[in-house]
């Protein structure tokens, strides 16, 4: 079976006169596979959102190739369209209309049912809110009613451009388990961010793009693994003599201040089972790396979303 989505050699050039030339999009190349929950990561500007419109068909690149379900975007089909679900930002709303009209007028760009239209709303938890208008909602409300237009009309690829940016990490947390049931459906995701732990939490595989370029693509746990970084284990100290610290570590990185002790260790478990057995557990915080670090190792520069 054809790929969801190839991507090959993509390159978008703005012009703009007081800007001047911005290369936002620079030879970026990848393939997600049917089913697959991917995530383009990205600080501002990474030139994400015209990866995205690229991919949707929304804008045409200068020049690279895209296919969507083994079709090209170009020209627009009807049969490819409906195929699709693109989250549009909740200010493209029109604001006088309620959420029920909003999302009935989706339903009939699809050509779906308002029975269909009715069953996302309570999807997505907006049932009550229905006849609410949408300059009325909240953020979350918004943004959970735009992905809701975006699965009106049953689609195989679902895209969503930072569907969960200014929002409170509640309303957050609730649209990550929206996104996973999508998935979870049989649904291809390809969801944009600039949150680390929203790609590491959801995403099967993530493209890490900076400067209009894909620096690296591969699973949250495979970069991290590639990472080799060591674990920090962190206690409070005034627990363990110096002299037992020093056989702790074992020849491994060990620092202070602050009143805390801080081992790096490769071998966390055997240094967690000492601590436990020496009843040294006060004020223990394990950090292993995550995303942040694998940005910093793979652009070279510190993140900055
Ligand atoms: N229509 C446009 N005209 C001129 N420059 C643009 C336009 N759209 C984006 N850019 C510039 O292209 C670069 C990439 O922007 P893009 O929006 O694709 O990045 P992004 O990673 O999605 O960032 P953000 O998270 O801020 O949306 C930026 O430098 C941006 O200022």
């Amino acid at each position: 079976m054809d790929a969801a989505i190839e991507v090959a050699d993509l390159r978008k050039t703005y012009r703009g006169r007081r800007t001047g030339e911005v290369r936002a999009v620079d030879g970026v190349s990848f393939r997600v596979e049917r089913g697959e929950f991917f995530g383009i990561l990205g600080p501002n500007g990474a030139g994400k959102t015209t990866t995205l419109e690229i991919v949707e068909g929304l804008r045409r690149p200068d020049s690279g190739e895209v296919r969507l379900l083994g079709r090209s975007p170009w020209p627009h089909s009807p049969d490819l369209t409906r195929r699709l679900g693109v989250q549009l930002q909740a200010s493209a709303f029109f604001e006088f209309l309620t959420a029920r009209e909003q999302i009935e007028t989706f339903a009939e760009l699809y050509g779906a049912t308002k029975a269909r239209a009715a069953e996302m709303l309570e999807t997505v938890g907006l049932a009550e809110h229905a006849a609410v208008r949408c300059e009325k909602l909240s953020g979350g409300q918004q943004q959970r009613l735009s992905i809701a237009c975006a699965l009106v009309g049953d689609p195989e690829l679902v895209f969503l451009d930072e569907p969960t940016a200014a929002l409170d990490p509640q309303a957050r947390r609730n649209l990550w388990d929206l996104m996973r049931a999508i998935n979870a459906e049989g649904r291809t995701v390809v969801l944009t961010t600039h949150y680390m732990e929203e790609a590491e939490a959801l995403c099967d595989r993530v493209a890490i793009m900076d400067a209009g370029r894909v620096k690296a693509v591969d699973s949250p746990a495979g970069f991290i693994r590639k990472l080799d970084a060591p674990t920090r284990v962190t206690i409070a100290s005034g627990q363990l003599t110096d002299e037992r610290i020093a056989e702790l570590a074992s020849g491994e990185t060990v620092t202070g201040g602050d009143g805390t002790v801080v081992f790096e260790t490769r071998d966390p478990r055997k240094l967690l089972t000492a601590l436990a057995s020496d009843g040294a557990l006060e004020g223990l915080a394990v950090r292993t790396a995550n995303l942040e670090d694998v940005f910093l190792h793979v652009t070279g520069r510190e993140w900055r979303g």
